[in-house]
C-alpha cells in the first residue's frame, strides 16, 4: 500500500505544470479512488474500518490534491464528493427534508487560519458593516443522527447516509433516554429536524467493553464504532442495552420557527428538553479560537465523550447563508482535527527484553509511525498473557494508541486485514516465548509456578540486568548521576572486544578509577561539555602520551559519582533495585529508620508495620538482604564513602507535622523531588493524589486534573509563594498573610 502512495507524491509534484495527466498517474488515481471507496464502505456501512482515520484522511487528501491539479480525472461519483456512505439495505431508506453535510477538515493551525481568513474576507465583501462571531464546539466522535419532530412528537430518526437519504433507525433511537419522545414546553413547529451526534460516553464504553470481555466476546474498537454499531442493530432491544447519549449540533428543516443564529437555535432546543453540549462557546477572535483549541487538547481525556477535534461555525444564520455550501460541506463551518491518537502500523516482530530485576518482557517491534506528535517503533506487551489476550500474530497490521504522555499501547490486530493475510502462507506467525535469556543464555523460568512473569535467574551477572541496574542507579529518581545514562551503563558493563567490561558488578561502581575507563570509547573519544573547541586533540594527546589527564567526560563522571555519595539515604535505597521499593517506599523506610544498618537489622514484621511499607515490600526487602552479593553491594558502597545514614537536620523546623500536601504542575524554584523533600523534611506527607484528607494542594504552572479535584473537594489551593510561607511558618504563615 505504501509504495504506490509514495510514487504518487512524486508524480504529482513532477507534473505540477503539466497539462494532460500521464497514463501512470491516471492508473494510480483510479487505484487510489478505489481504495478510498472501499474504506468508505467499510467505515460508514459496515462499522468495521480497515485503517485508522489518520491513514484514511491521508489517502483522501492525496486524492483531493490530484483532483485539484487534474480536474479532468475526477468523475461525478468520485469518493471525494461523497458525504458518508450509501444507506445500507438492512434499514428502510429515509429522505431527509433538508440535506445533511459533512465538514471540511483542517489539520493544522495554518489551514485553520486560511479557512478563517477566507470566511472573514467573503463576509466582508458581502456585508461590510458586520463582524462575524464564532460558535465553537467540540467535534464529538460518534454517529450523526437526524431527528424529525412533528408538533413536538418524535416521529422519525435517521442516520446521515449519503446526506440525502439515510437509514431509518427510529426504533433504536427511541431507546435512548436522553432523546425526548415528546418535546417539553410549547409552540413546537409543525415540522422540525434536529441534528446531533449519538455517542457512547467514554466511561460507559470502558465498562461495556469489560462486560463483553468477561462474556468471552471481542471488545469494541472505539466509542465511535460502538455508537455506530449500537444504533445500526436490527433488534432495538440490543440497542437499549447499550449506554448511548446524544448532543445536539444543528438544526435542519423547521416550519414557522424564526431563529437568527446557531446559538439561539441551541437555546431553543435546550428549552424543549433536547440535550445540548455544555462545551460550546461564542467567540470573537482567532486568538480566542486558538485558546479554545489549546484548552481542549489538554482536556480531551477528561470529557464525557471522545472527541477528534473542534468544530468552528459562523454563528449568525444570515452569515451562514451568505457563505453557503459546496456540494459536500458548508463554507460557514469547519472541523479542526487534533493529531490522531490511534493509528495502524505493521507488527514486524515480537521480541523480549530483560529488565533490571530480571523480568523478561515481550515488546512489539513496529514499523515506525507518527502518533500524537511522536514517532513510535516499540511498545511493551507486558507478558505472555497480554500477547495472547490481545490476540496478536507477528505480521499483523495492528492498531496502536498513544494518548498524551501515556506510553504507547498496542490495542490489537486489524481483523479484516488478518483474514486476508491468513490466506497467504507464512505471512503470519505466532509469538513463542524464548526458553533462554537473550543476554546471558540462562534458562528462563517464572519465580513461582503460577507467576505470569518470566525471569532470567542469573541476577548478579546477566549483562543486560547489570547494565539496566547501573543505568537505574544514575536515573533521576535514584542517585541522579547525569553522566551515567543508558549509554554509559552499557559501556561500563558490556565488553568492548578485545577489552573486558570495566564493571562486573555494581558493587564496584564507586571504586572505578579513571584508569579503568582509559580504553572505553565513550570516555576516550568524547569531548565533554566543559571541553572547549580544539581541546579534543589536546585531551587525547594526554591520554595516549602519559595516561594521566582524563577527558572532560571522564572528569564529569567522576565528579558526579563523588557528589552522588552524598545523596540522602532514600535515594541510595532506590538505587539498589530492590523489587517494589521505589521512591515512595524508600522515603518511608529512610524516614522510619534513618540508617541502612537499622533497615538491614529490622525483621519482616517490623518493616511491614511502617506506614507506606506493608507486607509485600517488607518481604521483598528481607529477601533482598538475604542474598550475599546484594549485601556486598551495600558494603562496598559504604566502604567507598556512600552515605548510609541520614543526618537529622535539627535546624529544619517541623512546620508541616501531620499535614498532607500535594504538589501539582511545575514550580519555578523547586523540582518535583525538591518540593517533596521540602515537605517531608518538615514532617509533612507529600502525596501524589488529592483526596478529602489532603490539607493543601500547591498548584504550579500547567496544573491539571489534581487542581480541578482540589477545587471540587474544597481543598485549599496554594501558589508557589504561599507554599514557601507554609514551609517556613506552617499553616499560621498563611493566616498572617493578610
Ligand atoms: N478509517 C476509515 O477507513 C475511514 C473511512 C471513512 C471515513 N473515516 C473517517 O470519518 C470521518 C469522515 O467522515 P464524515 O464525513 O462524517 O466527516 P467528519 O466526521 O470529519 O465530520 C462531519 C461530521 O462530524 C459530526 N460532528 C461531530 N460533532 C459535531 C459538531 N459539534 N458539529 C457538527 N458536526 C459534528 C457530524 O456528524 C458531521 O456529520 C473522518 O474522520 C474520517 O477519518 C474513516
Ligand atoms: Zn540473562
Amino acid at each position: 500500500m505504501s509504495s504506490p502512495r509514495a510514487r504518487l507524491d512524486r508524480v504529482t509534484t513532477e507534473h505540477d505544470d503539466a497539462a494532460a495527466p500521464p497514463p501512470e498517474l491516471r492508473e494510480e488515481y483510479a487505484q487510489l479512488a478505489e481504495e478510498v471507496a472501499t474504506h468508505q464502505v467499510a467505515y460508514h456501512q459496515k462499522d468495521a474500518p480497515l485503517v485508522s482515520d489518520a491513514e484514511y484522511d491521508e489517502l483522501i487528501h492525496r486524492l483531493r490534491r490530484i483532483e485539484a491539479e487534474h480536474p479532468e480525472l475526477k468523475s461525478a461519483d468520485s469518493p471525494t464528493e461523497q458525504v458518508g456512505g450509501a444507506p445500507s439495505e438492512a434499514f428502510a431508506p429515509v429522505d431527509h427534508i433538508q440535506r445533511l453535510y459533512s465538514l471540511e477538515d483542517l489539520f493544522s493551525r495554518e489551514e485553520l487560519r486560511v479557512w478563517y481568513d477566507r470566511a472573514v474576507a467573503s463576509l466582508q465583501r458581502q456585508r461590510p458593516e458586520e463582524k462575524p462571531r464564532w460558535l465553537v464546539e467540540l467535534k464529538i466522535d460518534g454517529l450523526a443522527i437526524n431527528l424529525l419532530y412533528r408538533s413536538g412528537e418524535l416521529v422519525r430518526a435517521a442516520t446521515r447516509g449519503d446526506g440525502i437519504t439515510g437509514e431509518d433507525v427510529t426504533h433504536n433511537v427511541r431507546t435512548i433516554k436522553d432523546i425526548p419522545q415528546t418535546l417539553a414546553g410549547e409552540n413546537h413547529p409543525e415540522e422540525l429536524e434536529v441534528r446531533g451526534e449519538i455517542f457512547m460516553p467514554s466511561a460507559d464504553f470502558e465498562a461495556f467493553n469489560e462486560t463483553l470481555i468477561s462474556a468471552g466476546k471481542p471488545p469494541l474498537a472505539n466509542p465511535r464504532n460502538a455508537a455506530a454499531g449500537s444504533i445500526r442493530q436490527k433488534d432495538p432491544a440490543k440497542t437499549a442495552k447499550r449506554p448511548l447519549s446524544m448532543f445536539v449540533h444543528g438544526i435542519g428543516a423547521r416550519s414557522g420557527l424564526e431563529l437568527t443564529s446557531q446559538h439561539e437555535a441551541y437555546d431553543q432546543l435546550a428549552a424543549w428538553g433536547l440535550p445540548v453540549s455544555p462545551y460550546t462557546e461564542i467567540l470573537d477572535t482567532f486568538e480566542q479560537i486558538e485558546a479554545y483549541l489549546d484548552r481542549y487538547q489538554d482536556k480531551r481525556h477528561d470529557l464525557v465523550h471522545q472527541i477528534d477535534g473542534v468544530v468552528i461555525k459562523v454563528d449568525d444564520f444570515t452569515h451562514q447563508r451568505a457563505l453557503g455550501h459546496t456540494s459536500r460541506v458548508p463554507r460557514w463551518a469547519a472541523a479542526f482535527k487534533y493529531p490522531p491518537e490511534e493509528v495502524t502500523t505493521e507488527l514486524l516482530d515480537i521480541r523480549v527484553q530483560v529488565g533490571r530485576t530480571g523480568r523478561v518482557t515481550p515488546f512489539a517491534v513496529l514499523e515506525p509511525v507518527k502518533v500524537a506528535g511522536s514517532t513510535v517503533e516499540k511498545a511493551t506487551l507486558h507478558n505472555q498473557d497480554v500477547v495472547k489476550a490481545k490476540n496478536l500474530l507477528i505480521g499483523d497490521r495492528v492498531t496502536i494508541r498513544k494518548a498524551g504522555d501515556v506510553i504507547p499501547e498496542v490495542l490489537g490486530p486489524v481483523l479484516p486485514e488478518r483474514k486476508r493475510r491468513q490466506e497467504e502462507p507464512g505471512r503470519l506467525r505466532e509469538f513463542v516465548f524464548p526458553t533462554h535469556c537473550p543476554s546471558c543464555g540462562a534458562a528462563l523460568a517464572p519465580t513461582k509456578e503460577d507467576d505470569v512473569d518470566i525471569r532470567c535467574p542469573n541476577t548478579e551477572s546477566c549483562p543486560k540486568q547489570l547494565s539496566e541496574r547501573v543505568s537505574h542507579i544514575g536515573s533521576r529518581s535514584a542517585l541522579d548521576i547525569e553522566a551515567l545514562g543508558d549509554e554509559a551503563a552499557n559501556a561500563l558493563t558490556q565488553p568492548d572486544e578485545p577489552n573486558p567490561a570495566p564493571l562486573r558488578s555494581e558493587a564496584d561502581l564507586f571504586h572505578l578509577s579513571p584508569e579503568d575507563l582509559r580504553e572505553v570509547r565513550i570516555w576516550r573519544d568524547k569531548r565533554g561539555k566543559d571541553a572547549g573547541p580544539g581541546q579534543r586533540e589536546l585531551v587525547r594527546y594526554f591520554w595516549t602520551k602519559n595516561g594521566q589527564k582524563p577527558t572532560a567526560n571522564t572528569v564529569k563522571l567522576f565528579a558526579e559519582l563523588e557528589k552522588a555519595k552524598q545523596q540522602p539515604l532514600w535515594r541510595v535505597l532506590v538505587a539498589l533495585s530492590i523489587r517494589h521499593v521505589g521512591p515512595t517506599a524508600s522515603r518511608a523506610l529512610a524516614s522510619a529508620y534513618g540508617s541502612m544498618d537499622k533497615i538491614r537489622a529490622a525483621d519482616e514484621e517490623e518493616l511491614a508495620g511502617i506506614d507506606g511499607v506493608g507486607p509485600v515490600i517488607a518481604a521483598s526487602v528481607r529477601e533482598w538482604f538475604s542474598v550475599d552479593w546484594h549485601v556486598r553491594v551495600v558494603d562496598r558502597w559504604a566502604e567507598a564513602g556512600v552515605r548510609m545514614v541520614d543526618e537529622v537536620d535539627e535546624d529544619t523546623p517541623r512546620t508541616l507535622e501531620g499535614l498532607t500536601v500535594v504538589v501539582t504542575g511545575s514550580l519555578e524554584n523547586y523540582s518535583r523531588d525538591e518540593s517533596k523533600e521540602a515537605i517531608i523534611s518538615r514532617g509533612g506527607r507529600a502525596s501524589g493524589s488529592v483526596s478529602k484528607k489532603t490539607d493543601y494542594v500547591v498548584a504550579g504552572e500547567n496544573a491539571g486534573s489534581k487542581l480541578t479535584k482540589a477545587e471540587q473537594l474544597g481543598v485549599p489551593v496554594l501558589d508557589e509563594e504561599q507554599f514557601s510561607l507554609l514551609l517556613t511558618h506552617g499553616p499560621e504563615g498563611l493566616e498572617n498573610q493578610g
